[in-house]
């Protein structure tokens, strides 16, 4: 494992919210009685904690700790549970990472040794190791290890090597902290500290390869990881897969607001800056923010993401944006020109009237962005011979698919989850769009400029 000293900093750095229709959470993990009343700001029900009659230890601590909001749950019966407890391994792994963040590029946290360079040059820090070592120990718990299968970016291989002591511990300190912390999301967390060979245990769980039957996990627990070293944009995503079809996605976004303002930030160190600095600016509306969907249900949905201590309002639904027009559109966009080619898609703009500066940003934010309506356009071509995997994709896919809009590959086909980690036999790129008139002139536009382009 090479330490990564390239110029990775160049750029410088609730009271438990749930429906009364569908709150399986309490009756199969709290195990105690809850009653509801309607909670003033959502007008929805909410479990009352403080009227419980069967308290046990749990849910006391519990009570004191949780600010926890969960899902405005329109989305049916099915994959509630497995929704409700996806969305909140996804709170804790942005806590996670925004806690690593801020270390790394604040708090003098030792770039060389936390952030590492995989075999293709990639950067991974302690924070992809920790969020997959997370999430695949809360999804474990949540519905047994047994009936638990996940896709996911990391291995342990590099972990494990004798030279990797010091960053292994961090990340199993990383993971114990993360979870002792979890109960504010109705997590309730390991009775001891996990050891080491348990954190390793729980990474290395996330290895399914994916395929066309049965239920397993898509996790990219850093997505954006250059963004994330940078102190700008990344997510985290987890979605579901059932038989080859993505049913759930669940997208955190830990540097995107629910202003959306702040993504057209050029310089994400300052962004974060802001965050640090001027908490109580009127402007600055605090932490970022976890979307998620359910398929079928054509709804889409973003919660604030709760920073711990803070009251917090329940989810609201997104929607794409109505701009059918090209010169009034926005598209997104890789910020790295070797993830996908800016000269093809500046081209490409060109010819369909795209005036708008692209927005440029790291990770599946830029899903985030569309189906939020912040932007109207995200066009991927990475170079000829690149697979693109399931995890880079699927849950943004689906979130952006129910809140109204369109993702394909170039050739207008949907993208194809059933084939193991990778979008096997993607056409060219991929292009999602806020509506059907948009995405029709941008394939068209793909289908004009592609024999004339190098790619
Ligand atoms: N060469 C190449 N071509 C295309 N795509 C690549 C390439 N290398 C990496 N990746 C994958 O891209 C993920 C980051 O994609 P982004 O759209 O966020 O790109 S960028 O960071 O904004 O440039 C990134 O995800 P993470 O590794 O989770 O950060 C990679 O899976
Ligand atoms: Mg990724
Ligand atoms: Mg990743
Ligand atoms: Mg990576």
């Amino acid at each position: 494992m090479t330490a990564l000293r390239s110029n990775l900093a160049t750029k410088s750095p609730q009271a438990l919210f749930l429906n009364n229709k569908n709150n399986n959470f309490l009756k199969t993990h709290l195990k105690f009685l809850v009653s509801f009343r309607n909670c003033p700001k959502s007008r929805n029900p909410i479990c009352c904690l403080s009227n419980c009659d069967q308290k046990t230890e749990f849910s006391n601590e519990m009570e004191k700790n949780s600010n926890w909001v969960s899902i405005e749950s329109e989305v049916g019966d099915k994959y509630v549970k497995e929704l409700e407890v996806a969305v909140k391994a996804v709170h804790v792994a942005c806590l996670l990472c925004q806690k690593v963040q801020e270390d790394l590029i604040f708090n003098g946290g030792d770039v060389v040794e936390n952030v590492q360079a995989k075999d293709d040059n990639s950067p991974v820090t302690i924070a992809d190791w920790s969020v997959q070592a997370t999430v695949s120990w809360i999804l474990s718990e949540a519905f047994g290890p047994e009936n638990v299968s996940i896709v996911a970016e990391e291995d342990i291989e590099s972990l494990s090597k004798s030279d990797a002591r010091s960053i292994l511990s961090s990340v199993v300190k990383t993971v114990n902290d993360s979870l002792s912390s979890a109960a504010r999301f109705g997590i309730k967390p390991p009775v001891t500290n996990l050891e080491t060979a348990q954190v390793l245990e729980a990474i290395s769980r996330c290895n399914s390869t994916g395929g066309p039957t049965g239920r397993f996990w898509v996790l990219d627990p850093v997505d954006g990881t250059l963004g994330f070293v940078r102190g700008d944009q990344y997510a985290i995503a987890l979605a579901l897969v059932e038989n080859g079809e993505v049913v759930l996605g669940v997208l955190g976004c830990p540097n995107y607001p629910m202003n959306k303002e702040w993504l057209n930030y050029q310089n994400g160190y300052r962004r974060i800056l802001s965050r640090l600095t001027k908490p109580d600016s009127a402007s600055w509306d605090g932490n970022g923010c976890v979307l998620y969907a359910k398929k079928g249900s054509k709804k889409a949905w973003m919660q604030p993401l709760l920073s711990g201590d803070k009251g917090v309002a329940s989810a609201r639904q997104i929607r794409v944006s109505t701009i059918d027009n090209p010169v009034l559109a926005t598209f997104c966009e890789p910020v790295e020109k070797a993830n996908s080619s800016h000269v093809f898609t500046q081209g490409l703009a060109h010819s369909v009237g795209l005036r708008n500066r692209p927005l440029r940003v790291y990770s599946m934010v830029k899903y985030a962005a569309i189906a939020r309506g912040d932007a109207e356009i995200f066009m991927k071509f990475a170079r000829a011979g690149y697979k693109e995997k399931i995890w880079d994709h699927a849950a943004g896919v689906v979130i952006i698919e129910e809140a109204g809009g369109i993702v394909t590959d170039a050739g207008g086909r949907p993208l194809d989850f059933s084939k193991g980690m990778y979008l096997q036999g993607l056409d060219r790129g991929i292009i999602a769009c806020a509506g059907a008139s948009l995405h029709d002139k941008i394939m068209g536009a793909v289908d004009a400029s592609w024999n004339s382009s190098s790619l």
